[in-house]
């Protein structure tokens, strides 16, 4: 069967972006061409980190452009990993599935029908639980996400994946197109941990690349008390 190119899109606030952010899309590159989908093996060959519009609305989100340029400062040097402005200059926010078919049709742009490169959500396990959480995503986005598009799930404690997908009819029925990407370093690294640091004057340094500390520095971020409890 012939390995299929793959781009993996990463979705999510970066309030900041951390070192584990970074390892996700590291940790995909080695497991995935031994992987079989329903359209065969694929090879990462890009990664796309997109960072979530400010219509989004999650608790203490910084301003989307403080966001986006502490990932484009992180990713500067990487030859294969950037950073997609798509989703947060859009006016309102935008559902992920929305956001993988704006990276599909752009990675395929005068790309010829036989060499189309496949777009997988790339997320850890937290994110793909949260798809049981109830009305928060619709049925049929996930249909399109997991049957059309295709999942790689980095493990994250204390998800589990693997119970998480048997439990699941709709996952379980897709499973082929889910790649489980065991993090056997475990980490508890997240950026509310980072936010919190940051808030208490402790040191995050090597928990996120150097390019957004700097930035966070500059610009005196993250260091309003969130409230007295
Ligand atoms: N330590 C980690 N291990 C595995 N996946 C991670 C880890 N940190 C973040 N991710 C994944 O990165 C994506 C974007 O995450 P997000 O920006 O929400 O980070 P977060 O650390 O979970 O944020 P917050 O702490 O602000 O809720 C999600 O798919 C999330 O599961
Ligand atoms: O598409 C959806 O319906 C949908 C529902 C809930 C969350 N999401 C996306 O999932 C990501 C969650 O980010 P976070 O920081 O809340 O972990 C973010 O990119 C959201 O746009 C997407």
């Amino acid at each position: 069967m012939p390995v299929q190119r793959a781009v993996l899109l990463a979705c999510g606030s970066f309030n900041p972006i951390t070192n584990m952010h970074l390892r996700m899309f590291g940790k995909s590159i080695h497991s995935s061409i031994d992987r079989l989908d329903s359209t065969g093996r694929f090879k990462v060959v890009g990664g796309v980190i997109s960072p979530v519009n400010d219509g989004y609305k999650k608790d203490g989100l910084l301003a989307a452009s403080h966001r986006l340029a502490m990932c484009r400062a992180s990713v500067a040097n990487s030859t294969w990993i950037r950073t997609d402005d798509w989703e947060l200059t859009n006016p309102e926010w935008q559902r992920t599935v929305s956001v993988l078919r704006h990276v599909r049709a752009q990675v395929n742009e005068g790309v010829s029908a036989e060499d189309q490169i496949r777009v997988k959500l790339l997320c850890g396990a937290d994110l793909l639980e949260s798809f049981a959480t109830p009305g928060l995503w619709a049925v049929e986005d996930l249909l399109e996400i997991v049957g059309e598009f295709g999942i790689v799930c980095i493990t994250r404690m204390p998800s589990d994946p693997f119970k998480f997908i048997y439990e699941s009819d709709l996952l379980h029925a897709h499973s082929h197109n889910i790649t489980i990407v065991h993090e056997h370093i475990r980490n508890e690294i997240s950026s509310t941990h980072i936010r919190r640091h940051i808030r208490r004057g402790l040191s995050v340094r090597y928990l996120i690349p150097d390019a957004a500390l700097d930035y966070i520095q500059q610009n005196n971020l993250y260091l309003e008390a969130k409230s007295q409890l």
